[in-house]
């Protein structure tokens, strides 16, 4: 199976996809959509009564790299979550190239990767290349093919040198990029990656945004990182669990930020 990514072996790593003569500029994006009768999440709270988190919301994304901001506690993550199934829809339908998220869930997640704010949600096993390696399970059945495939998937992170150490002995930046290698090596078409960059440094984060930004798959980012957001074609803000802005990523920016300011 050959990558949809385009790795570079330096460090920070970037995609390359243009001099490397592997640009999937044409390529077929795949089709977000949360169905025109409107996607709603509610949740029951302590008292026994729902609660809804995300109103009545229709979206269809077509766009490389969607960037969703807003405020804490807005319905990002709960936005974010339903591309995957790891939230369901109380109403409605979220499709993803043509697969209804709820009733085809597995070959969804085989399509969606998602990557967590915290690494240490994703990263299980001892060493990095056995947390590749658990990655690649269902879709590389031969041990040894398995661990040839995730040591090319190291090296293309500049992370080769780390493959037998614990990602606790790793930067929090090389620790994301060891989560995002994890996500990445199963060839999804569209990673999801809510606050991907929240716990890094300047430098890591930078460097973990630069491979973000240079992933040839459907990227839908939800950060607080306000420059991150702008590199993005698309930007949604999330507002009181509902869509308060759809435009180009510099706009949406300019509506948080002055929402932001008038309280
Ligand atoms: N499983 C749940 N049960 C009850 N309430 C929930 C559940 N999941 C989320 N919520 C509530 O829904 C609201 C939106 O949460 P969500 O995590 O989607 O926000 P967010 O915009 O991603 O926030 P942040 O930027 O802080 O990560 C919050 O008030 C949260 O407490």
């Amino acid at each position: 199976m050959s990558p949809r990514i385009c790795w570079s072996r330096s460090w920070p790593p970037r995609c390359t996809a243009r001099s490397r003569g592997c640009s999937r500029a044409a390529e077929r994006l795949p089709t977000i959509e949360l169905d025109a009768a409107g996607v709603t999440v509610e949740h029951g709270d302590a008292r026994g009564s729902s609660r809804t988190i995300l109103r009545p919301t229709t979206l269809t994304l077509t766009e490389r790299r969607v960037a969703v901001i807003g405020a804490n506690g807005s319905g990002k993550s709960t936005l974010a979550r339903l591309l995957n199934g790891l939230v369901t829809p109380t109403t409605g339908r979220v499709v993803v190239d043509g697969l209804d998220v709820a009733r085809h869930t597995s070959r969804v997640r085989r399509q969606v990767g998602f990557c967590f704010t915290d690494p240490a949600a994703q990263l299980v096993m001892a060493t990095c290349v056995e947390d590749v390696e658990l990655s690649l399970r269902r879709s590389v059945r031969d041990a040894r093919a398995r661990h040839r495939r995730a040591m090319e998937v190291l090296d293309s992170f500049g992370l080769a040198g780390h493959a037998d150490d614990s990602v606790h002995t790793l930067s929090g930046g090389q620790r994301q990029l060891v989560a995002l290698a994890g996500v990445l090596a199963t060839d999804p078409s569209v990673l999801v990656a809510d606050e991907p960059t929240t716990l890094l440094d300047l430098a890591n984060s930078r460097r973990v945004g630069d491979v973000l930004m240079g992933l040839s798959q459907q990227l839908v980012l939800l950060t607080h990182d306000l420059d991150l957001a702008r590199r993005c074609e698309r930007g949604l803000v999330v507002a009181d669990g509902a869509i308060a802005f759809d435009g180009s990523a510099d706009d949406a920016v300019e509506h948080y930020v002055a929402s932001v300011a008038t309280g």
